[in-house]
């Protein structure tokens, strides 16, 4: 139950909302009670033949007000209770929404985004379940079975309730337990669903792969394996629930019968009248809910526990990037330099990067090169402070990186990552992902830089056809472009391609190469490539190697003296001889 204090803080900022509503619900409770009194007034009535017109009217006018009220006040304890669970979800969702915005890239490098989604649905979705149905069972099952207890009990026959009341914690006990029992198998159900769910995923998007390596067969089993699973899951589910009704008919009917009998043995004794007894049975019947109200809460709260546990635990990570308070909220200009003399990844505590040390000034170009694994992402990624450095290692415009707000320092930079990702949009949404209130001047002109334009205007919808996974199918040098073009857009003063040039062919390269030339003859520029011909145009080459700067210079400084660079410059140039067919 210590999930209603957890959520106190809830229910105090929304306390008019709750208190009025759970007085309504108090109302209705007590509203309920009145139609069995009248019904056993009336039988006595009958049975006594004293019943005249004008009682029986007002017995009438009586229950149909009752009625009325009822109704109201259902409505109005419905929209207060329900709307403020809804409201509770609302609050938690964004928070965690914006909590995730705010999080690093490490978060999501630990976390997997299935694991997320599910917070973000299924626990607040618990969690509003407490604060609505929750609340809700909690007063019903208080209220409610505690005034009709009272009145069995006061107004008509102690001994009659207690010995009528005698099966119904059993119905309590046998409701909770199902439900605990329900919820283990419906959660098990549920993995096996997700896990099918990826299965089908997994093979729709690797349909070529498996196909190119013969594996359908196998792959079909596998699924045939998972679904057979989710059956049994599913079926064990259904047993559970199939147990639910009976045992309550069952409980109810004994109640009755120990109602029935015990009470036809005080009518005959005198003890009671039968307009007693048929109210008697008329609360007893009012009592089912509150009991199995009663079984409900504990699933509902013990569900509400984890939920929120999860929750909270969640919002408490706090995997952010640190900023000063009173840092530069000026975008630093283009001029780079970097002393660092070492930086490790916290998660395996290796030296990703070490004494790296170069001076880039504003508006010139640099490449990034060196073998697969070398460090030239993580290089871009420390400049765009994705991961914290210590100070006094990177400079941008003079200023050490960790003085500035980490707004400026993302807006100086345009970074194209090697993974590029397209969103369910337009073309033109896309590039204008970073300048949204840019014209479409201004976004063919970039797609004309990044040289997609021409296969852009070739879709059959042009700027406006949509693409991402909901959309068309782009080559992934069309993609590679699309998000050129997007960070070309935001005209940054530090533009960082990283390996972004990777799918395209030299023709395409050397136009896209030629543009960024014209283009940013002021801004500055950094590249990272395996082709060494992105880069051969540079102001400055680093050649990294296992994290360490192996090499310096300029093109030509660096084909004139052995090493990697030189190497690599005459394998990759003989190799495009030999694709020319020379
Ligand atoms: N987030 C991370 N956590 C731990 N290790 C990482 C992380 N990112 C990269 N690494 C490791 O750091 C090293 C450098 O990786 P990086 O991606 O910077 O290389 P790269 O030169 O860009 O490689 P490629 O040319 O293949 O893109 C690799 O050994 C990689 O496994």
């Amino acid at each position: 139950m210590n999930v209603f204090w957890d959520l106190m803080w809830y229910f105090k900022q929304e306390k008019r909302r709750y208190l009025t509503g759970i007085a309504l619900l108090s109302l209705v409770s007590l509203c309920l009670l009145v139609p069995p009194k009248i019904i056993g007034y009336t039988v006595d009535h009958i049975k006594n033949n004293s019943l005249t017109e004008r009682q029986l009217g007002s017995y009438m006018l009586i229950l149909a007000a009752v009625a009325v009220t009822v109704y109201i006040l259902r409505f109005f304890w419905r929209v207060l209770i329900y709307g403020a669970s809804i409201q509770l979800a609302l609050l938690l969702r964004n928070r965690l929404y914006t909590h995730f915005t705010n999080m690093s890239p490490r978060f999501y490098q630990k976390r997997r985004v299935g694991d997320l989604m599910a917070h973000s649905t299924n626990d607040l979705q618990a969690i509003q379940q407490t604060a609505g149905d929750g609340v809700l069972t909690l007063v019903d099952s208080s209220m409610m079975g505690g005034f009709t207890l009272i009145t069995m009990a006061s107004t008509i026959s102690w001994k009659l309730t207690l010995i009528s009341l005698l099966p119904l914690p059993f119905m309590a006990w046998s409701t909770s337990r199902y439900g605990t029992m329900l919820h283990e198998r419906f959660h098990k159900a549920q993995e096996a669903f997700s896990e099918m769910n990826d299965k089908v995923q997994e093979s729709i998007s690797g349909a070529r792969v498996i196909k190119a390596f013969g594996q359908e067969e196998e792959d079909v089993d596998a699924f045939k394996a998972l679904s057979k699973d989710v059956v049994q899951k599913n079926i064990a589910v259904a047993k559970v629930d199939a147990l639910f009704d009976p045992t309550i008919s069952l409980v109810v009917g004994a109640s009755f019968f120990l109602a029935v009998s015990y009470g036809s043995f005080l009518v005959l004794n005198g003890e009671l009248t039968i307009g007693q007894l048929v109210s008697f049975t008329s609360y007893l019947g009012l009592l089912i809910w509150p009991m199995l109200a009663f079984g409900w809460l504990f699933n509902i709260v013990e569900r509400g526990r984890a939920s929120y546990d999860r929750v909270t635990a969640l919002l408490k990570v706090n995997d952010v990037i640190s900023e000063k308070e009173d840092g530069i909220q000026k975008t630093p200009a283009g001029s780079v330099v970097v002393n660092l003399t070492s930086f490790s990844f916290e998660e395996n505590g290796q030296k990703a990067l070490q004494d790296i040390h170069f001076e880039l000034n504003e508006g010139k170009t640099m490449g990034i090169v060196g073998k697969t694994g070398s460090g030239k992402t993580t290089l871009c990624r420390l400049l765009l402070r994705e991961f914290e450095v210590e100070d006094n290692q990177i400079f941008l415009a003079g200023h050490d990186i960790n003085d500035y707000r980490l707004h400026a320092v993302r807006e100086a930079i345009g970074y194209v990552p090697q993974d590029h990702f397209l969103f369910s949009a337009t073309v033109a949404e896309n590039i204008a992902f970073g300048k949204y209130r840019a014209s479409f001047q201004d976004i063919k002109q970039a797609a004309k830089d990044a040289a997609v334009y021409e296969d852009i205007v070739q879709f059959k919808n042009g700027f406006e056809t949509v693409v991402g996974e909901r959309g068309v199918t782009l080559s992934g040098g069309q993609k590679q472009r699309i998000s050129i073009a997007r960070a070309l857009l935001t005209e940054p003063e530090l533009l960082i391609l990283d390996d972004s040039l990777s799918a395209v062919d030299a023709r395409t390269e050397e136009d896209i190469l030629k543009n960024l030339k014209r283009k940013r003859k002021d801004k500055t520029t950094i590249i990272t490539a395996h082709r060494l011909s992105s880069v051969g145009h540079a102001d400055l080459i680093l050649v990294l190697d296992e994290g360490r700067m192996v090499q310096k210079g300029t093109h030509e400084e660096l084909i004139a003296v052995p090493g990697w660079y030189r190497d690599t410059y005459e394998r990759q140039a003989l190799e495009s001889l030999i694709a020319k067919g020379g």
